[in-house]
């Protein structure tokens, strides 16, 4: 409103300024009372850009209102991008030791999930079980992808499916360039839907926009995938392979453990940079932090326990957590 009553001074020099002047709460309170003072008094300019201002304001409020109420419409409506069912999973060493034990979870297109929970629930496995790591066997129960059954796969089938997963950990490849293996990865994908691979000069120019969007130093990409690399610079280069090869669901396992608060902003910047350039994106975020899941907006928070979900709800769920910790989820009857 300030910007429209400067906008048309100018157009009423000739009048004199006392009778152009209206308080900011009148205006706000009553536009059109006020307009026709002003227009009563010859003050037609300011009359008119109150009468505007007003409508601009209540088309702002309309469309704000259409596009939270076909948000909440479309939430239901939109298709299943991961479909966990009672699934039970066992480690493959010699204790066999049962960690998921009945875990259901849906992620619809465009959504973000988080799942917190005490040390050792089985938060990591669970990310692990759906990539299809071989540390774990899967004993019961159904994954999907979109239509695919994730658990028919092998990992980098998942992986050309649209699966991703950023570690807790990020490994180190010695001896392949970071340019080299995701060049790779991203010409896999593109064989895989037929599409022609891009070369070294091709693929240069587009993994160059990627680090500019995230702020990452352009020596990465000479660099070994994550040989001599920090803690914080191994989580933003999993954020670069998740920006080059833009998953339908990305798995971020504690990817802001271990990260000082600039970096922790850095990331989750990247996370809300992905959603952006396509709000079909979803995510799972593993996360101890209610601090995490406000910057990058999560949807859906889950509490998960002794391998189950054992408790779901919104952000307002990990607030609580954030405040009282986990032991009125766990023992409710207390
Ligand atoms: N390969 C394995 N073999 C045997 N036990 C395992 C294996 N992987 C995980 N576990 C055990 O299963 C339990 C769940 O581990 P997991 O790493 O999934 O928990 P988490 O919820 O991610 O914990 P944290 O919050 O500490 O990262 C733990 O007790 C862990 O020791």
């Amino acid at each position: 409103m300030a910007m429209v009553m400067a906008t048309v001074s100018p157009a009423v020099g000739s009048v004199p300024p006392r009778a152009c002047r209206a308080s900011r709460a009148s205006v706000l309170r009553a536009p059109a009372a006020v307009s026709s003072r002003h227009a009563q008094k010859g003050c037609f300019a300011t009359a008119t850009a109150i009468l505007l201002a007003a409508s601009a304001r209540s088309e702002v409020r309309r469309a704000r209102y259409a596009s939270r109420s076909s948000h909440v419409r479309r939430a239901a409506d939109r298709p299943v991008v991961l479909e966990v069912q009672d699934v039970e999973a066992q480690s493959t060493d010699e204790d066999h030791k049962q960690i998921l034990k009945g875990l259901n979870l849906t992620i619809r297109e465009g959504e973000v999930h988080a799942v917190m929970g005490p040390n050792g629930s089985g938060k990591s496995t669970l990310a692990k079980v759906l990539i299809g790591d071989s540390a774990y066997e899967v004993t019961a129960g159904t994954a999907k992808l979109g239509e695919t059954d994730l658990l028919d796969k092998e990992p980098h089938e998942r992986a050309l499916e649209g699966l991703f997963l950023a570690f807790q950990s990020p490994p180190t490849v010695g001896g392949v360039s970071n340019l080299d293996f995701l060049r790779a990865a991203y010409n896999a994908q593109r064989r895989a839907r037929e599409e022609p691979e891009l070369d070294v000069i091709e693929f240069y120019g587009f993994v160059t926009e990627k680090l500019t969007e995230l702020k990452i130093n352009p020596d990465f990409l000479n660099r070994n995938v994550n040989e001599g690399f920090s803690g914080g610079e191994r989580k933003r280069n999993e954020m670069l392979q998740m920006a080059v090869l833009q998953p339908k669901l990305a798995i971020l396992d504690e990817i802001d453990s271990g990260l000082d608060i600039d970096a922790l902003k850095d990331v989750a910047e990247a996370i809300r940079n992905v959603r952006e350039q396509d709000p079909k994106r979803s995510m799972l975020v593993v996360t101890h932090f209610e601090r995490f899941l406000r910057y990058v907006e999560a949807d859906h928070v889950h509490v998960m326990y002794q391998g189950r979900i054992l408790k779901s709800g919104g952000k307002e769920l990990a607030d609580k957590l954030d405040e009282e910790g986990y032991d009125w989820v766990l023992n409710p009857a207390k």
